[in-house]
């Protein structure tokens, strides 16, 4: 592997993703025996929401147009998310109905228009549903939201009409598991999108990075591959921009007592430097889908011999794993995760290595 290109890189992906599809189903292979609902299913929506025609539609848009579609069922999500759908659009239906009419271009009086942004996320306590671009106006307004929260014991409810997310029901403090850590989530930050997929991946960091002492998670997000790294005898760093994910990573490890800990920093602008990264004995990175070129740049000029990347975007990771390459690691193994069922899009562990 030592001479590979970015383009030969490229090439060697899709032979091991071809390979995975043709045995049965992608990353099938790579999915732990499931523990959650159906296997793969997604314990996250991400969904709009719009009154049309005096009906309320919630689903997605069709690809390459503004048409939305409506959502009557879904198999790739866990059904404690499916289940809320039609109580949802009928508490909608009652909020647009609640809203005060809009002048219509004309004029004239249009039909009261409702649209905003769902989502959707299955959590410790239940599901946690956050509603964007719509607010809950008036007492009655305010109250039907508050008694479809108890009703269907959402975990919480939280609404931003444009000024940030507002907290309108949370009876206890809403957490994800992540290994053997309760962390708190704040709304709207970054999970992987399915429990099998996070668990495929976190046993290939596990089964790589067995040994190592000091490993520096980049892009860490809530924790979810510290808190499955550390413990007696492996100290982790957490690097992560989001403040409010760094926070509850933070918040995580102290009340667990565990050796993760955790850094707020950008690290586009303010990558760990080659003398920091040389401290580690293993790095693992998790950006998001733009990669993490000024990072591996450090990394390539540091000492660190071990390299655990995980990517949601083959193009960005051959850009960064040639990179690795030029600076003298080798692509040790690669595995492909199909966490995103009936979709062509695919995750990549993978892991880079160097002699000293
Ligand atoms: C693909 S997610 C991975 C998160 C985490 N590793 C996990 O598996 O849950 C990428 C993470 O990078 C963070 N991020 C995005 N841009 C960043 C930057 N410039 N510096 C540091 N973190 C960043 C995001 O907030 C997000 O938490």
């Amino acid at each position: 592997m030592q001479q590979l290109d970015e383009e030969s890189l490229s090439g060697f992906v899709e032979a091991r993703v071809a390979n995975a599809s043709s045995s049965q189903e992608l990353g099938a292979q790579h999915l732990a025996p499931p523990h959650l609902s159906p296997p793969g299913a997604r314990r996250r929506a991400s969904l709009r929401a719009e009154s049309l025609g005096g009906r309320v539609v919630i689903g997605f848009r069709e690809a390459r147009s503004h048409r939305l579609v409506e959502l009557e069922e879904c198999p790739v999500l866990v059904p404690e998310l499916v289940a809320l759908l039609a109580p949802l659009r009928k508490l909608l239906i009652t909020m647009g109905k609640a809203a005060p009419a809009k002048k219509g271009a004309r004029g004239k009086f249009a039909q009261p228009r409702m649209a905003a942004d769902i989502e959707m996320t299955l959590t410790e306590q239940g599901v946690d549903l956050g509603v964007r671009g719509l607010t809950a106006e008036g007492l009655a307004a305010t109250e039907a939201m508050l008694a479809f929260a108890q009703h269907h014991k959402l975990a919480r409810l939280t609404m931003d009409g444009g000024y940030g997310y507002e907290t309108v029901w949370e009876p206890e403090p809403v957490t994800v598991r992540l290994g053997e850590v309760s962390v708190p989530l704040p709304p709207g930050a970054f999970l992987q999108a399915t429990a099998d997929g996070e668990a495929a991946l976190v046993a290939a960091a596990r089964e790589w990075l067995d040994g190592a002492a000091t490993v520096a998670d980049l892009f860490a997000g809530l924790g979810t591959f510290a808190f499955a790294l550390a413990g007696p005898g492996t100290k982790v760093l957490a690097a992560e921009a989001a403040r409010d994910a760094h926070l509850a990573c933070k918040a995580a490890a102290e009340r667990a007592q565990l050796p993760v800990f955790c850094d707020h920093r950008d690290l586009f602008r303010n990558p760990l430097q080659p003398d920091e990264l040389s401290r580690f004995a293993a790095v693992l990175l998790d950006p998001p889908r733009a990669g993490a070129r000024e990072q591996v740049d450090c990394l390539a000029l540091s000492s660190v011999a071990r390299v655990v990347y995980i990517s949601c975007n083959p193009s960005s990771w051959s850009r960064d794993a040639a990179r690795l390459i030029e600076a003298g690691f080798r692509l040790a193994d690669l595995r492909p995760v199909g966490q995103f069922r009936w979709s062509t899009h695919v995750e990549l562990a993978s892991y880079f290595v160097r002699d000293a």
